[in-house]
């Protein structure tokens, strides 16, 4: 019976699936590299349920209960006490694996272990821990209160016991699944991020400018944001990784990061996270920035 999740990471998405197992009644506790990044992501979630109180989708005795449930720290010590941890720090696979090497002394043998990455091998992951068969690939969808899907990828190794219970976990988070092979990318980012990083080819090569390109896939497909707002939302230095990921695993130039979404990451224009991407976010309306 999962009561007590850890959460490692408190960026965007880390504080994001803190935000949805606090609101559907579950004790959190939320780590990252520094009291100032923990503390920056719960008052991230503070801010998101809030908005979530203006919209009437959360009453202020909800919002008060759920940030109740959260408790951050920095490092794994506390997590002797967790029924479940998911990992969502940076998609960096070595840095995954130093993480897993470090977390792992400090649980229970029956814990269960995820990763929130968007694209790493998920068996690959699993086998620098001591319970492959409790390790899953639990994907999360960004922003993480609003997206309904969750991607589930078993490892090699992941026993139908663990998926049962986490598949469980999830539809008491309220959220529908998707269940995709441990491939490269596994389905979303197999078929979102090529798109994304064809938007920065169209860029690159002048055929457009940002508003042109992300109005014609707003409006032209009723996407609800264009592919260049949205890969400033994802992060530019997690779709570079994303794609690099794909060009390693599957081959082919397709998948080959567009020269200009490097140069941004190069640049530290991260998008939303850095207040510069494909936009400029420092104003009160977002400005192309080409
Ligand atoms: C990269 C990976 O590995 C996988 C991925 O995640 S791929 C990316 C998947 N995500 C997408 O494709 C997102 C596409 N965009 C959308 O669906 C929508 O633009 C959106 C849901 C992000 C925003 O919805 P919207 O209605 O168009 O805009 P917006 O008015 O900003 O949000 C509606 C309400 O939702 C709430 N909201 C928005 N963002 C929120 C957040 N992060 N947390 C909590 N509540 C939030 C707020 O109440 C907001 O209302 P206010 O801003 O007025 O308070
Ligand atoms: N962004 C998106 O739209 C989505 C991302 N994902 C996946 O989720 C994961 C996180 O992505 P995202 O939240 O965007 O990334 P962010 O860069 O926003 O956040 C990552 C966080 O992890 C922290 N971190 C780095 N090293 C450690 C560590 N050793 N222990 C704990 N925390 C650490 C980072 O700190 P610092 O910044 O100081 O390094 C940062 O605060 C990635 O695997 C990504 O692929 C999945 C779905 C959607």
């Amino acid at each position: 019976m999962i009561k007590r999740v850890g959460v490692i990471g408190a960026g965007q998405m880390g504080n994001g699936i803190a935000h949805v197992f606090a609101i559907s009644g579950f004790d959190v506790r939320l780590s990252d590299i520094s009291e100032e990044r923990v503390e920056n992501g719960i008052s991230t979630i503070r801010k998101n349920m809030e908005r979530q109180v203006v919209r009437n989708k959360l009453s202020e005795g909800e919002k008060d209960k759920a940030l109740n449930h959260i408790k951050g720290q920095v490092g794994y010590e506390k997590f002797s006490d967790c029924d479940f941890v998911i990992e969502a720090a940076t998609e960096d696979e070595t840095l995954k694996h130093a993480i897993f090497k470090d977390l792992v002394p400090h649980l229970p043998p029956a814990t269960m272990i995820a990763s929130n990455t968007s694209s790493i091998s998920i068996t690959r992951l699993a086998a620098s821990t001591d319970r492959p068969d409790r390790f899953m690939g639990v994907h999360f969808m960004n922003p993480v209160p609003l997206m309904q899907l969750v991607e589930l990828i078993r490892g090699i190794a992941t026993s139908e016991a663990t998926f049962t219970e986490i598949k469980d976990l999830m539809s008491k988070l309220g959220k529908q699944i998707a269940i995709s092979e441990d491939f490269p990318g596994f389905i979303v980012n197999r078929i979102l991020m090529p798109m994304i990083n064809e938007a920065v080819w169209t860029l690159h090569e002048s055929v457009g400018t940002v508003e042109a390109i992300d109005k014609g896939m707003r409006l032209g497909t009723n996407h609800p944001m264009g592919p260049l707002e949205l890969a400033d939302l994802i992060g530019l230095d997690t779709c570079a990784s994303i794609m690099n990921v794909l060009y390693q695993g599957l081959g082919g130039v397709k998948y080959k990061p567009c020269p200009l979404l490097i140069k941004y990451v190069e640049a530290g224009w991260l998008g939303r996270k850095t207040d510069r991407g494909f936009y400029d976010y420092s104003g009160d309306m977002p400005l192309p920035t080409r």
